[in-house]
């Protein structure tokens, strides 16, 4: 029992609502309990046989505010420890059961308890015997007038008269979410927590995909009060998207919907969970939490974002699809892990752990271009007239780029740390040089006359990120140096270290006189020379294989111990990793240690798998992706061994045989015209020419218009990586939102205001909530209503470490501080993003959509999300 101060007695009669006496009930102490007063038969169900009043009766004052119940026992020990106060946030509701059983004030309450890692909420009823039924049923309506918020002062005379009628609840629940266990929590937590809150509620299964979205276009929505989720994420997508194919979604939209966590991602209950100022937790605590939350009732407005995504690839209609997201859009590293991690559901949240392992293990890179619009920009639709001209708020990106990139736009991803520079051919290296020099000396200029610093911090993370790198390589150096049989292999660790640690000397006696030029210092010494540029690629490729080469053997012992704790417990990420990265991560003796077998003309590597995988998680390894054409290609076998123990989702079972690996690439350029290259025509059907791919040959560096006949530089949109859900096509309103801020799909962006990005990707992320699971913290400043998407995008070139090291700190959203040049964290009001790999995954809130050209826009406030009495723009429900 949590006994507290002030004394009752110390209330002054303005704040107290209510005071009488009540004997307790049942156990005699009226201690903490977790059954029902009247158990064995729950609330409701009274036994009027049951002894009212045990042999040792406590007797105990009450005191109702605004705030408290006030809890002071009289007798037996009076006194100063005998005091309760019990907060009414922590009540979810409260009764009097009728007759026959006998006059009680029931409270239902959650107090958070501290576990091990985040809060978790513990029911405890309470039962107090009043002298009178009367007395009993004035003092549970004036407790639920509180917990509605109904208007009270102390001469209202409290009746359930006062009392607005019980809200109505439709639960959408799909029994195979997560791990299967969502009826099994609805049996266990969710119902007796609603029914305690008085909530009346419509319970549905659903029984197939799209069911939930078809049961939402169709029901008469006055007659609830909310919608709630018992499920992932994925079902409210369908929801929400339901909502807005009704004729009537402008007022359909604003039915509050909630969501009760049963899947394995639980994003925006993580959200929820957080905005509620709770630690973060899993499972059945952060179920609990949720529930409470929904209970408590306070509503707050939600943006929605409007995705628009290319054709499927098999629809009849050649028009661009659009749909509303709450969550997220994810390209790449992201999508990946979400969709190949389906084979792991069964460990429930660990999936996206073990997920992410194995993709960071075989890393993949994307050629994509982003172009988003920054929030402070004010911009009328495209077609008003332009403003006046000013200079673009693109702050660092294009910031002291001017004159050096002048129309192609992909340049202006050197800065960043995109180094594309490094993928150049020879035959344009020359020029390149000259034109680094002059943009040099025009730096210098301007540093002596300030700066952003932007470049120079960037520069500083780089050297910091190969600092480590140098270390990890150190460290592994000084293993191998105790086994004689790989001397050449530490000579080739400690000659690509020597070089290494002479190029940022180098470069830092540049900087000693140019402050801000170091990444152009780096890019220069790395163009000085091909043949050199390409023996240290090697060396490279072999000195990072050797660092993270996981032996065959020690990953699957490894896997399999980490499976094993899984099962045992779903544990927060960092402690899965921990348990999987304690395996010593080093090559097996047999193992083949993971080298560049072959180089093909245009530079592209062909490496051995890192360690021989089950072939299905058997992909791409990156060596040295700035450098030459990131890709090598590994067939990857459809999933053959899904558990078919299990009934699944369909969608689930389609997800599970993706084959999203990028296919063999040769190095690729782009041709670059005048034309702003910002459409996304690359996969769309109507291509326009200056984006189409060349294959760069060593006799082919001018680029040529035409499309190449190899079917992996075509363009066209492309098979999505696993069949898509199979949506029935719904005609939208005609009056839905417009995207005022984009232009249409197949259309070039404005070039003013906006800010582009292009090259190799690892990873794109556009978030709108808080987490992008329940364990990652992913997008800290966000806020239901903001306004904003907050991308995060990864460039290729980031180590491993760095990329382990960015997810770690995501669980408790410390992740900005990870400084990386190949980092970035924007907002933005709308985005559009062009694959230019011809094949990947991409989702949105966790749904696989059509891999091609997608772009999306917020609507701020759209819809209502219940979030309990977190914030501050509540109502309830
Ligand atoms: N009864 C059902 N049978 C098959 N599929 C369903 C059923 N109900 C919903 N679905 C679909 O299952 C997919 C996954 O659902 P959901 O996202 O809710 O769970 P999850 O994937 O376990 O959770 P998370 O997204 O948090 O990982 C959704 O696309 C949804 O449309």
């Amino acid at each position: 029992m949590r006994m507290r101060s002030p004394d009752p007695s110390s209330l002054s009669p303005s704040e107290a609502l209510l005071h009488g006496q009540f004997a307790s009930w049942g156990s005699g102490s009226n201690s903490n309990n977790n059954s029902c007063p009247n158990s064995p038969g729950g609330p409701g169900v009274i036994s009027p046989a049951a002894s009212p009043t045990p042999p040792l009766a406590s007797n105990y004052a009450l005191t109702l505010t605004y705030t408290h119940i006030h809890i002071q026992r009289l007798s037996p020990r009076p006194g100063k420890e005998a005091r309760l106060l019990l907060p009414l946030s922590e009540l979810v509701g409260c009764s009097c059961p009728r007759a026959p059983a006998p006059p009680l004030l029931v409270l239902y309450w959650y107090p958070p308890g501290k576990k091990r890692k985040g809060v978790s909420r513990r029911r405890q009823v309470r039962a107090y015997l009043s002298e009178s039924r009367t007395e009993a049923e004035r003092w549970s309506a004036a407790v639920q007038c509180l917990l509605r918020g109904v208007t009270v002062t102390p001469d209202t005379e409290f009746s359930r008269s006062l009392l607005p009628r019980p809200r109505r609840l439709l639960l959408l629940v799909n029994p195979f979410s997560g791990r299967g266990q969502a009826m099994q929590w609805c049996q266990t937590h969710i119902l007796p927590m609603i029914r305690e809150a008085n909530i009346s509620y419509n319970l549905i299964q659903t029984e197939r995909q799209n069911h939930a979205r078809e049961l939402i276009r169709e029901i008469s929505l006055p007659e609830w009060d909310g919608i709630i989720i018992v499920s992932g994420d994925g079902l409210l997508h369908e929801v929400i998207n339901g909502l807005m194919e009704r004729p009537d979604w402008e007022q359909a939209i604003k039915i509050p919907v909630g969501i009760l966590p049963c899947g394995s991602g639980n994003a925006l209950a993580g959200s929820v969970n957080h905005h509620a100022g709770y630690d973060m937790c899993l499972r059945e605590p952060l179920l609990l939490n949720c529930c409470f939350l929904l209970c408590r009732g306070g509503v707050r407005p939600m943006d929605l974002v409007s995705v628009t995504t290319s054709p499927a690839p098999n629809s009849h209609s050649a028009a661009p699809r659009r749909l509303f997201s709450f969550l997220s859009v994810a390209w790449g590293f992201v999508s990946d892990v979400d969709i190949e991690s389906e084979r792991y559901r069964g460990l429930g949240s660990a999936r996206f752990t073990l997920g992410t392992l194995v993709r960071i293990a075989s890393l993949r890179s994307y050629k994509g271009r982003l172009s988003y619009l920054p929030p402070s920009v004010i911009t009328t639709s495209p077609d008003a007239t332009p403003p006046p001209p000013r200079r673009p708020l693109s702050r660092s990106i294009t910031e002291g780029l001017e004159g050096f990139c002048k129309d192609p736009i992909h340049r202006t991803s050197s800065d960043m740390g995109i180094s594309e520079q490094r993928s150049l051919r020879r035959g344009e290296g020359e020029r390149e040089k000259e034109e680094r020099q002059r943009e040099r000396e025009r730096r210098r200029q301007r540093a002596r006359g300030g700066g952003t610093g932007v470049v120079r911090a960037s520069s500083l993370a780089e050297d910091r990120e190969r600092e480590l790198e140098m270390e990890a390589e150190e460290e592994l150096c000084s293993e191998k140096s105790g086994t004689s049989s790989e001397s050449n292999e530490r000579e080739d660790c400690n000659m690509g270290k020597n070089e290494r640690l002479d190029r940022i000397k180098d470069e830092r006696e540049d900087e000693g006189t140019v402050e801000q030029d170091s990444s152009e210092l780096d890019d220069d010494d790395r163009s000085k020379d091909g043949d050199e540029d390409d023996s240290e690629a090697v060396l490279s490729a072999k000195e990072m294989s050797q660092s993270f080469d996981l032996g065959r053997e020690a990953y699957e012992d490894s896997l399999q111990e980490t499976r094993q704790a899984f099962r045992k417990n779903s544990a927060p990420s960092s402690q899965i990793v921990s348990a999987l990265l304690s395996q010593p991560l080093r090559p097996e003796p047999d193992s083949a240690p993971y080298t560049v077998e072959d180089m093909d003309l245009n530079g592209t590597y062909y490496q051995r798998d890192p360690y021989p995988l089950d072939p299905r998680e058997r992909a791409l390894t990156i060596s040295s992706p700035f450098r030459h054409s990131p890709f090598s290609y590994k067939p990857k076998a459809l999933d053959q061994n899904q558990n078919a123990s299990r009934p699944r989702p369909l969608s689930l079972l389609q997800h599970s045989q993706s084959n999203s690996l990028p296919p063999k690439l040769s190095s690729l350029s782009l041709s670059l015209s005048p034309t702003p290259p910002s459409s996304p025509s690359c996969a769309s059907p109507h291509a326009s020419a200056y984006l189409a791919p060349r294959v760069n040959t060593p006799n082919s560096t001018s680029p040529s218009p035409l499309r190449t006949p190899s079917s992996s530089f075509s363009f066209d949109i492309a098979e999505p990586a696993g069949p898509l859900k199979s949506r029935p096509f719904v005609s939208l309103p005609s009056n839905l939102p417009k995207d005022d801020l984009l232009p249409p799909l197949d259309q070039p962006i404005p070039t003013r205001d906006w800010v582009t990005i292009e090259g190799d990707f690892v990873l794109v992320l556009a978030l709108y909530q808080s987490h992008l699971g329940a364990d990652l913290h992913a997008a800290p400043q966000a806020q239901f209503d903001d306004g904003l998407i907050h991308l995060t995008f990864v460039r290729a070139g980031i180590s491993r470490a760095t990329l382990l090291r960015l997810f770690f700190a995501m669980e408790r959203g410390t992740h900005h501080s990870v400084s990386s040049p190949y980092v970035s964290h924007v907002s933005c009001r709308a985005f559009r993003l062009q694959p230019l790999s011809s094949r990947g995954t991409l989702t949105v809130d966790g749904e696989l959509v059509p891999y091609g050209p997608l772009q999306a826009q917020v609507h701020p406030s759209l819809s209502r999300l219940i979030v309990g009495d977190s914030g501050v723009k509540i109502t309830r429900f």
